[in-house]
């Protein structure tokens, strides 16, 4: 599914949080929205997620704008995996990712074998098979994480959007968890903070800096050490390591002198958007 963002805006208490926003991921894609804590990444994916009215500006699923339609509607389209929270729920693992399948059941209907089988499925695919039975609140925090994946799995959506999935997960889940994205036909957005695993998986990155897309293209072209000075404020060296993968690697915070000043203004020229 192709998703589209056209002259996306979205305020909240009189400031504009995502500003101007174009956008456009092909159907299959992988791409990492990356940008410093505070740039917009969440609300933007919240838009899209059609969870956020926006100021202005319109999300389109396979060109069909989506402005109107019903929760049930989007989350037969797309899946979201926000960051989790603390909740102490009393729930199974298993029912919490079968919530995955309410879109698709009439409301008074319970799970059927069918929708069973997904679930088990996607629990599987995260490796939380065993933990199946357990109640959500005895899971460890990145436990927690792959069943809220799971979840989005269990929907079955053309496309996946993950806020920070890779949050709580030890090296070889966060590397698991990015194969399993990269493998899918699924369109793929998903905000991570590690730019060396979104430079390793990602297809492309989207650079948010004060709400703007200030910065898209394949990793190579978006991580420069002058970007990375001026946007997240840290002196970096950008390398192959001997596997061939594109690393990130920081000296420190970036000198005062190497900063941009604050506001979107100082990042006019940047190219590439949209
Ligand atoms: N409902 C709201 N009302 C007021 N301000 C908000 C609201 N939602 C988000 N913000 C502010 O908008 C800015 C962007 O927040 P957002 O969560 O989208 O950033 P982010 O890039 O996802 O950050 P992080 O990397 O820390 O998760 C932040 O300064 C946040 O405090």
């Amino acid at each position: 599914m192709r998703i589209t963002a056209e002259h996306l805006s979205w305020s909240a208490s009189g400031t504009t949080i995502v500003d101007d926003v174009s956008l456009d991921i092909a159907p299959g894609e992988t791409a990492g929205l990356i940008g410093p804590n505070g740039s917009g990444k969440s609300s933007l994916l919240r838009c899209l997620a059609g969870l956020r009215t926006p100021t202005t500006g319109t999300v389109r699923y396979d060109g069909q704008d989506i402005a109107g339609w019903s929760p049930r509607r989007i989350a037969r389209h797309l899946a979201f995996a926000e960051q989790t929270t603390g909740t102490d729920s009393d729930l199974r693992v298993t029912d919490v990712v079968g919530l995955g399948r309410t879109p698709f059941r009439d409301r008074w209907r319970g799970p059927d074998a069918a929708d069973r089988a997904v679930v088990d499925a996607a629990l599987d695919r995260l490796g939380l098979a065993d933990l199946a039975d357990r109640t959500w609140k005895t899971l460890s925090g990145g436990e927690r994480q792959r069943a809220h994946i799971a979840r989005a799995l269990a929907q079955q959506p053309y496309a996946l959007l993950l806020d920070e999935p890779t949050n709580h997960l030890d090296v070889k889940h966060q590397l698991e968890l990015m194969e399993l994205l990269t493998a899918t036909d699924q369109t793929v957005l998903v905000a991570l903070h590690d730019l060396s695993l979104a430079a390793r998986y990602c297809d492309r990155l989207l650079l948010m800096h004060h709400g703007r897309l200030v910065a898209t293209g394949p990793p190579t072209d978006v991580l420069t050490p002058d970007r990375l000075a001026d946007v997240f404020e840290v002196d970096a060296e950008i390398s192959h390591d001997s596997l061939g993968n594109l690393t990130v690697a920081y000296r420190g915070p970036a000198p005062p002198a190497d900063r941009a000043g604050p506001g979107p203004a100082s990042h006019a020229d940047y190219s590439g958007c949209g």
